[in-house]
């Protein structure tokens, strides 16, 4: 029993495994069914899926080819276009580079006319300043400078303060851009004599000075006066630029209008014959409204800067009584003489100028000719009565000639005078006139006055106090004098107030009287002196209004008589 329920199991089970057997086998025929269909279907879609790729390929091709063929096609195009078009371009070429000659050779010929022109024009203006007595009036514009940027100084300056406003825009005209300042499109335009821009040398600008020089051998008193604000190149056109020795001589190259004008001067008379002519110097500073004799000296002979006066001789002349006069046989004595002295003009450092000027000083040059027509006349007058021969000594000499001059008596000074060696007596050392200085009396003397002024300066921006601000405020004061002299000379009044100031009253004979004047106005180019800069040249533009005595020739007295 047990072994037929045991195969009745057996028998049960596998009968359950054949029938889960048929049921995977089932199952694995629907799987199979379905595996094939999709397959099939795959592999119509891929069949259809490469039909398309073959059209989409068919149609590629075309497309390339025929843009290829389209390509070539607009290549040839623009290469036939470039072609025609490069032959009218190189036709309009022609054409305007002919119009573009045309027109340089117009503007050449125009350039040429304007300046023949402007010669011409400078020319009559000189004559006619000439025959007016009119103060000449040449300006120089210096370069922009590193102090200009506020380099040594405690100033912080903007970019717009440094900017360039004042240019020389030909040879006799300044603009002032004053667009900056408010006034848009607003320039100002000064018209002087001569105008040199930044790059013009030492050299040029005492090239328009020299022909002042033949006048002062021709019988002219002469003055040459530098005007400008502080740091403008007053000491550098008028002195030149120091060497790395202070102390010395400048260079030739940077050397002012003083050296080379004595220079020149020098020259000119190495022409003239033999002791036909004697050089005097004086130097003066005018500092804090008083007059100082730097040629002064003290018992050791040493420069100490003597106080001295100003007055007004019974002729109407501005005369410096017991002032010191060196006879000088060379510029070289001459550049000598002022180098030694310049180390006693005040100087003091602003936040403007380091080096900063704060006196006026003027070098005179005095020269005493004794041209063969005078010594002829000497000996004609030597005939004519007493009465006309003092009244002749009245005239033609000035009162310089009944001082001693100290310079004469002090024993060793190499430069000095003696009248018993000299080549014929100085009018201005000899004690008085003999029968035997009648010869001497034809000479005649000028006078070549070269002033370096202060610099006007705004107190603010000079950043000064205590000594130094009673200087600039002396400094001011004098120069504003000075303009208002000019102010009364232009506008013919008949008070001119030269006696307002030392200044004023020592140049009268220069500003006022008969000399030939030269104002060199000194001016900085940036934004940062705008103010300075205008005031400067409206300084120059009044001094141009000026009609002076016209320039007489000293000796023309003498003929005459
Ligand atoms: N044209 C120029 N070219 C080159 N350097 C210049 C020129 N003008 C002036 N300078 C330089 O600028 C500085 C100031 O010039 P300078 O001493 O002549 O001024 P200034 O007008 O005499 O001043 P101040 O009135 O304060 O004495 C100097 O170092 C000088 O060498």
């Amino acid at each position: 029993m047990a072994f037929w329920t045991a195969c009745l199991g057996k028998i049960r089970r596998d009968h359950a495994i054949e029938g889960e057997a048929q049921k995977l086998l089932q199952h694995r025929k629907v799987v199979q069914q379905s595996t094939h269909s999709a397959l099939a279907k795959l592999l119509s879609e891929v069949q259809v899926l490469k039909q398309d790729l073959r059209e989409v390929f068919a149609v590629y091709v075309n497309f390339a080819t025929e843009l290829e063929n389209q390509s070539r096609l607009l290549l040839e195009q623009v290469s036939q276009t470039s072609y025609t078009l490069q032959g009218h371009h190189g036709n309009d070429v022609q054409i305007l580079k002919a119009q573009m000659e045309a027109l340089e050779h117009t503007l050449q010929e125009e350039k040429e006319r304007s300046k023949t022109e402007r010669e011409r024009r400078k020319i009559l203006h000189n004559t006619l300043v000439e025959l007016r007595g009119n103060i000449r009036v040449h300006c120089r514009v210096r370069p922009v400078l590193p102090f200009d940027v506020g380099q040594g100084s405690t100033l912080a300056l903007g970019p717009s303060t440094t900017e360039e406003v004042v240019q020389a825009v030909n040879d006799d005209t300044v603009v002032v851009n004053c667009a900056r300042m408010g006034n848009p499109g607003l320039n100002k335009m000064f018209e002087f004599e001569r105008v040199h821009g930044p790059e013009d040398s030492q050299d040029a600008v005492f090239e328009e000075v020299k022909p002042l020089l033949t006048s002062l051998l021709d019988g002219y008193n002469v003055c040459i006066m530098a005007y400008g604000q502080t740091g403008s190149g007053k000491t550098h056109t008028m002195i030149g630029s120091q060497t790395e020795d202070p102390t010395g001589p400048p260079r030739e190259a940077q050397q002012g209008i003083i050296p080379k004008a004595t220079t020149e001067l020098f020259r000119l008379i190495a022409e003239k014959p033999p002791d036909s002519h004697l050089v005097e110097v004086s130097v003066v500073e005018v500092y804090n409204n008083e007059v100082l004799d730097l040629l002064a000296k003290d018992e050791d002979g040493v420069c100490i800067g003597d106080k001295r006066d100003v007055i007004t001789t019974s002729t109407g002349t501005s005369e410096v009584p017991s002032l010191s006069y060196v006879l000088v046989r060379s510029a070289a004595d001459v550049m000598q003489l002022i180098s030694s002295v310049l180390r006693l003009r005040a100087r003091c450092p602003t936040l403007v100028h380091r080096d900063s000027s704060r006196s006026h000083l003027i070098v005179t040059l005095t020269v005493s000719s004794k041209s063969p027509n005078a010594l002829a006349l000497a000996r004609r007058l030597q005939s004519v009565k007493k009465d006309m021969q003092r009244k002749a000594q009245k005239e033609w000499w000035s009162p310089r000639c009944h001082r001693a001059n100290p310079m004469a008596r002090q024993s060793g000074d190499e430069h000095s005078i003696s009248s018993s060696s000299s080549p014929y007596h100085s009018p201005s050392l000899s004690p008085c006139p003999s029968p035997r200085a009648s010869i001497s009396q034809a000479s005649f003397r000028t006078k070549l006055q070269l002033v370096d002024l202060a610099g006007s300066e705004c107190v603010g921006m000079s950043g000064v106090t205590g000594a130094a601000l009673w200087e600039t405020s002396c400094i001011n004061r004098s120069l504003s004098a000075l303009s208002d002299v000019l102010g009364a000379l232009a506008e013919q009044r008949p008070h001119v107030p030269y006696r307002n100031s030392k200044l004023t009253h020592l140049l009268q004979d220069a500003i006022g009287g008969d000399a030939k004047l030269l104002v060199m106005l000194c001016v900085s180019p940036t934004q940062r002196y705008f103010t300075e800069s205008l005031q400067s040249l409206g300084f120059g533009m009044r001094a141009r209004q000026v009609q002076k005595y016209i320039p007489r020739r000293k000796n023309t007295a003498l003929k005459l008589k």
